[in-house]
């Protein structure tokens, strides 16, 4: 059985009375690719920064097996345009980088001509995969992808998505990855997690259905049959903080409040 790499048990955090996550639990095991979806502000962001060790659990535990090693890919590549900047140089400043690995990295994510190309003349599908490189230079045995795909256009993430899971497949690592939609990372998913601040549902792509809950989460309009679409049964109620209502909270809150859109289904 594979390694369990990463667990969340319970992961709750707090701002000021203001739940931004509520008892999450998951988990990352080798060679898994999860998938985190949820709408904007539901806590994705949050909790990967958690797993980083970047923010502090109000309460609940992260549990990192021992040889947990993470290659993070942010959402966006942050530098000054007017800096001078090789890709060669921007790889090199990996912490405890093997230069010899900066080429063969590179080219397994297929950009190794732009080696001495600047960072901020490149496109938005090179600069993910430069960002790729660097999350895989620290040898991760968990790879954790905050919107890999952002800026790229559709042929370009689907090979993007492709890339990631053939690295998947050569290194046999895990990957978190963070998306808003799943109509192309599907495919590439082993598990899907969806969170509200909460997880409302997680479960294997082989679950999918065209469920209104998802729908209504994210819509689906034009979505053709080809295309795999996650869907989850919603049997509860959240509140403006995301905390699950119990069915007299729920009765109370229907009369203070319209319909949330984010999570209220059947
Ligand atoms: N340090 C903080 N202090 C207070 N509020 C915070 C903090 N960090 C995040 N938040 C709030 O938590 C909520 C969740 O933010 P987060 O960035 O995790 O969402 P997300 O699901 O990643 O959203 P998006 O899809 O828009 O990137 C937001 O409302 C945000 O304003």
């Amino acid at each position: 059985m594979s390694q369990q790499l990463v667990a969340f048990d319970k992961i709750g955090i707090t701002f000021n009375g203001r739940v931004l996550l509520n008892s999450i639990d998951m988990s990352i095991s080798e060679g898994e690719i999860v998938t985190l979806i949820g709408p904007n502000g539901s806590g994705k962001s949050t909790l990967i920064r958690t797993l980083l060790g970047l923010q502090t659990a109000t309460s609940g535990e992260v549990i990192r097996h021992k040889s947990l090693r993470i290659g993070y890919m942010p959402q966006k590549l942050h530098i000054d345009p007017t800096l001078p900047l090789t890709v060669k140089h921007f790889l090199a400043l990996v912490r405890g980088v093997d230069k010899a690995k900066i080429v063969p990295t590179l080219e397994k994510v297929g950009i190794g001509h732009l080696l001495s190309s600047q960072v901020h003349v490149l496109s938005g599908g090179e600069t993910q995969r430069v960002l790729l490189a660097r999350a895989l230079l620290n040898n991760p045995n968990l790879l954790v992808l905050d919107e890999p795909v952002q800026g790229v256009d559709v042929n370009g993430q689907v090979e993007l998505y492709n890339l990631i899971e053939g690295i998947r497949n050569e290194l046999g690592c895990g990957v978190l990855m963070v998306s808003h939609d799943l109509h192309l990372v599907m495919a590439k998913t082993d598990t899907v997690v969806c969170i509200n601040q909460h997880v409302c549902c997680s479960g294997s792509p082989q679950h999918v259905t065209g469920h209104p809950a998802y729908q209504a989460l994210f819509g689906v309009p034009g979505a053709d049959e080809s295309i795999a679409i996650y869907a989850h049964q919603h049997d509860h109620v959240h509140d403006e903080h995301g905390d699950v209502l119990s069915e007299s909270e729920d009765a109370n809150h229907k009369g203070a409040t319209s319909a949330h859109a984010n999570c209220h289904h059947s």
